[in-house]
């Protein structure tokens, strides 16, 4: 069976760089380009990549998968900074390119992808939740991309049970003091050296308390999610919007 030809996006980054090992150390696949910033994105053509692992920037990742939709170049997407704008406007590159597939998974982890999952469930059961993301110092977006998604699910739960709106009497706060308002969940961002990449859902109702807490200690954790990804989108066009929908989760 011939091998999947894969290009890296970002590949001198922090992720990056692990994905290319991880795509060289794989049977089935074959680096055919491993691309850093001022890179020309033509080098994906002429290697004849048929799959792309984008692992930028949130500046730079729309020109990317511009250029590799037009190509009819499949994505697997672990860069952040996705905005329902954003979306609409990959779909509608997607709909001239209808056999080209694209993965945006804000986290490629196992266990992240089961916090969400695990949050999404528990939320209609508890009066409050709120997320705390933890993270290397040298992340340049907040919150982080896995955050939001939590707390957009934990949000999307809670409207559908017919949930009330958390209990909360602050009158007075600093700015920034009880963290960004996604969609109604508040979500707090803590930047420390020394950590990778945590989470933790925080749940209370009457008398007890929930944590949901995933760590991510090395980037190898990613690399089974990224590497499933490239074997799914070459056989699902359109837009995927999260590792789960690649897992048989239930
Ligand atoms: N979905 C997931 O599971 C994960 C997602 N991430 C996300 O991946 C992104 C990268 O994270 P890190 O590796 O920590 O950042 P990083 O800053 O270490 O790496 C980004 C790399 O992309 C390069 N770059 C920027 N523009 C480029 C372009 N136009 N073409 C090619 N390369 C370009 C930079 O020079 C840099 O080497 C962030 O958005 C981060 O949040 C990170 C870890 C896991
Ligand atoms: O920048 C990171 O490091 C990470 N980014 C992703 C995010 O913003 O959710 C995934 C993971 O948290 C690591």
């Amino acid at each position: 069976m011939s091998k999947l030809r894969v290009a890296v996006l970002g590949a001198k980054g922090r992720i990056g760089s692990e994905a290319v090992r991880a795509v060289e150390a794989a049977d089935d696949m074959e680096l055919v380009a491993a691309l850093g910033r001022g890179d020309q994105l033509e080098t994906l053509t002429e290697s004849g990549a048929q799959v792309v692992v984008e692992l930028t920037t949130p500046a730079s990742v729309m020109d990317n998968l511009d250029f590799c939709i037009r190509h009819g170049i499949h994505a697997v997407v672990g860069t952040t900074g996705w905005s329902d704008e954003r979306l609409a406007q990959l779909n509608t590159w997607l709909s001239g390119s209808p056999e080209t597939g694209v993965l945006i998974a804000p986290n490629f982890s196992i266990g992240a992808v089961l916090t969400m999952k695990f949050a999404e469930q528990a939320a209609r059961y508890f009066e409050s939740v709120e997320v705390v993301e933890l993270h290397h110092p040298n992340k340049v977006d907040a919150p982080s991309g896995t955050a939001t998604r939590t707390a957009q699910l934990i949000a999307d739960a809670r409207r559908k049970a017919g949930c009330a709106p958390q209990p909360d009497a602050t009158a007075t706060a600093l700015d920034g003091a009880r963290g960004a308002d996604v969609d109604g969940v508040p979500v707090h961002a803590i930047r420390l050296r020394g950590l990778l990449a945590h989470q933790e859902v925080l749940l209370g109702g009457e008398g007890e308390t929930l944590t949901i807490r995933h760590d991510s200690l090395h980037h190898s954790s990613f690399m089974p999610g990224i590497l499933l990804g490239v074997r799914r989108v070459v056989t699902t066009p359109g837009l995927t919007f999260g590792l789960e929908n690649f897992l048989d989760l239930n």
